[in-house]
């Protein structure tokens, strides 16, 4: 069972993702990263790759294309808030 981050745990968890430019969205326990391509078609590989990642994980991002532009949310609905699934997808996220 996917538990929201701890106190304890988030920070650590955290850290290395806001050094690679994620961040933490306002109002609301979620992170963010808005990832830059040369062009749509790279933009579009790129989620089609992620895509099959959080498929496999059964972990959805929340995202919103435009040209070169894909902007990330992360969050995990069933605990209303952050997990260790959404450090785990942003990190692999940020290796494709
Ligand atoms: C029923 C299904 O397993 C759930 O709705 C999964 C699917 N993908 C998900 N994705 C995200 N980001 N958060 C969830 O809580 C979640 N739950």
């Amino acid at each position: 069972m996917t538990e929201k981050l701890s106190e304890e745990t988030r920070g650590p968890l955290l850290k290395p993702l806001f050094d690679t430019g994620w961040s933490l969205v306002e109002g609301r326990d979620a992170i963010t990263k808005t990832y830059k391509f040369d062009n749509f078609v790279d933009a579009f590989s790129w989620m089609t790759r992620a895509a099959i990642w959080a498929e496999k994980w059964n972990h959805h991002p929340e995202w919103f294309n435009v040209f070169n532009r894909v902007e990330v949310t992360l969050s995990t609905h069933d605990v209303d808030g952050l997990s260790t699934l959404d450090a785990k997808l942003a990190r692999k996220f940020d290796t494709l």
